[in-house]
C-alpha cells in the first residue's frame, strides 16, 4: 500500500508572517508539499485572486459546506469564516503527497483531533511589539481591526505549547529554512518519540 503523505500545519497569530513565509517556501519551486487553498467569507483584498489566495464564498455558501461536512476544520475569525476543504486534503494525502495548511490556532486544534500524527508548527513573532508593527505596516486593517487582531494574538500565543515545534519568524529566509529542515527531519524519522508536544528545534 502506498504510504500516506504528511499533514503539515503552520499556524500562529495574524500578522506574524504566515502568508509571507508560506509564499516564500512555495515560490522556490522543488517544494514537495502541496498547499491547501482555504475557503473564506472575507472579502478579497486588492490583488487577491479567487482560487489562488482563497476560495471566496458567501456566508450562505460557507454554512452549506459546514452542513455537508465538506470542511476538515473551520473557525470564525474577526467576523469571518475560514475553513479547509476536506476532500482535497484527504485525496492528496492518500496519493502519498504532503499537504501544507496555513491556518489560525482554533482550526489547528480541530485538525490535531482528527490528525494526531500531523506535524504542527507555530510561527512566533520576535516580540508582541514587532507583531503590532507588522500588522500596522501591512496597512490592510483599520485601527479597530488591528486592536482585535492584537487581542486574538495574545490568546493565540498562549496556545504555542500545544505545537510540535515553535519557529521564530525573525527573518523570512531563516524561518523557511527552519520549516523545511523540520519537515525533512520528520520524514527521516522511523518512529515517533513521545511526548512530541514539548519538542523544540533550533536549526542554525
Ligand atoms: N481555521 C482556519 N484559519 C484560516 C484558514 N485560512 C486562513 N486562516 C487564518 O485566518 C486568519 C486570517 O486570515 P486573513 O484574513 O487572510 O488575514 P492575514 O492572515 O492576517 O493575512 C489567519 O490567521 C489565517 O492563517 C482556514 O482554512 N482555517
Ligand atoms: N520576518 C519578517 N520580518 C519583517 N516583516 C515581516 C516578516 N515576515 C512578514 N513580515 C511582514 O509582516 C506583515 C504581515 O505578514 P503576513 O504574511 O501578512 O502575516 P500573516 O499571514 O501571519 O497574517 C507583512 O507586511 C509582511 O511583509
Amino acid at each position: 500500500m502506498k504510504e500516506k503523505g504528511l499533514l503539515i500545519v503552520l499556524s500562529g497569530p495574524s500578522g506574524v508572517g504566515k502568508g509571507t513565509v508560506r509564499k516564500a517556501i512555495f515560490s522556490k519551486g522543488g517544494t514537495k508539499f502541496e498547499y491547501s487553498i482555504s475557503m473564506t467569507t472575507r472579502k478579497p483584498r486588492e490583488g487577491e485572486v479567487d482560487g489562488v489566495d482563497y476560495f471566496f464564498k458567501s456566508k450562505e455558501e460557507f454554512e452549506a459546506l459546514i452542513k455537508q461536512d465538506k470542511l476538515l476544520e473551520y473557525a470564525e475569525y474577526v467576523g469571518n469564516y475560514y475553513g479547509t476543504p476536506i476532500d482535497y486534503v484527504k485525496e492528496t494525502l492518500d496519493s502519498g503527497k504532503d499537504v501544507f495548511l496555513e491556518i489560525e490556532v482554533q482550526g489547528a486544534k480541530q485538525v490535531r483531533e482528527k490528525f494526531p500524527d500531523g506535524l504542527f508548527i507555530f510561527l512566533a513573532p520576535p516580540s508582541l511589539s514587532e507583531l503590532q508593527t507588522r500588522i500596522t505596516t501591512r496597512g490592510t486593517e483599520s485601527d479597530d481591526l488591528i486592536n482585535n487582531r492584537m487581542k486574538e494574538a495574545r490568546k493565540e500565543i498562549e496556545l504555542m505549547r500545544l505545537y510540535d515545534y515553535v519557529v521564530e519568524n525573525d527573518q523570512v529566509e531563516a524561518a523557511c529554512e527552519r520549516i523545511n529542515a523540520i519537515v525533512q527531519a520528520e520524514h527521516c524519522r522511523t518512529e515517533r518519540v513521545a511526548p512530541r508536544y514539548i519538542k523544540m528545534l533550533e536549526v542554525e
